[in-house]
């Protein structure tokens, strides 16, 4: 049976992904189907840090275009990523693990705020780790929000599970002609300017030696398996 090639992880969820097959939300099924993969990776002795989009709910890039300025937008872009975290952490409990939120923005009625020695305690303690809020700074993304806490966390891989199967010559949603990648550079990657993640995101792993595998969130136990380091995607690296 495969190991896991990790022992510390950090994995960025889709928020358009926890939508499933409706328009706009959360497709409870999709939220338990991706935390019962979680709890598979706890079991097998994987720690676990979770950061979560905003994308079935609201971006700050659509908000905008309905007159609403941008960084207002991105403020409300960050907050649907806190209802995901909060539905993420609440499924994750009711299947049997521990969870933590942690919110890049001051909401304590709600969750603990960011602060990187509680959570590393809190990693320590074997509770899987769940940052919302991105950033907590407008005109950032998740992406880079999950780069950054990869690199505090200390985690060896930062794993994107979206809703294409790989890094692609050109965003194959558009695209038809476009060519999977099984390996990339960094340097590679940023010199392209290929859009599956953001330049920032794309320099921070690179400066902190944090490889990155994408591959689909759709694809049944596609987080387990990049994990194990069997599943379909492209890897990031040096
Ligand atoms: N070169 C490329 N290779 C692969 N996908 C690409 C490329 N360029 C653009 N994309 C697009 O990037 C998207 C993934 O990034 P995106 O930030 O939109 O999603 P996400 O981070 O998974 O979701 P969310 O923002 O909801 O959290 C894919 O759905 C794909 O259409
Ligand atoms: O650090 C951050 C992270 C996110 N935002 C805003 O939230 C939405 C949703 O995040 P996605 O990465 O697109 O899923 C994003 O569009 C931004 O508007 C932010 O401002 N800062």
């Amino acid at each position: 049976m495969a190991k896991p090639l990790y022992r510390r992880v950090l994995v960025k969820i889709s928020g358009e992904a926890l939508m499933g097959s409706a328009g706009f939300g959360l497709d409870p099924a999709t939220v338990d189907r991706i935390s019962k993969e979680i709890i598979d990776l706890r079991a097998q002795g994987v720690e676990v840090a979770l950061v979560v989009g905003g994308g079935n709910i609201f971006r700050g890039v659509q908000v905008a275009a309905s007159g609403i300025d941008r960084a207002t937008g991105d403020y409300m872009g960050m907050l649907a990523t806190v209802m995901n975290a909060m539905a993420l952490g609440a499924s994750i409990e009711r299947h049997g693990e521990t969870a933590r939120v942690m919110s890049a923005l001051e909401m304590p009625a709600i969750c603990e705020t960011f602060s990187r020695p509680k959570a590393l305690r809190h990693f320590d303690q074997g509770h899987v780790m769940i940052f919302a809020a991105g950033t907590g700074n407008p005109f950032f993304t998740t992406d880079t929000a999950a780069a950054l806490r990869a690199a505090e966390m200390r985690c060896e891989v930062l794993l994107k599970a979206t809703n294409v199967d790989g890094v692609y010559t050109a965003d194959p949603k558009k695209d038809p002609s476009a060519r999977r990648y099984d390996r990339l550079s960094f340097d590679e990657a940023l010199a392209r300017d290929l859009k599956v993640m953001d330049a920032a995101a794309f320099a921070l792993a690179r400066e902190n030696g944090i490889p990155i595998i994408v591959f689909s969130i759709h694809e049944p136990n596609s987080i387990v398996a990049a994990v194990m380091g069997t599943g379909r995607g492209t890897l990031v690296g040096a």
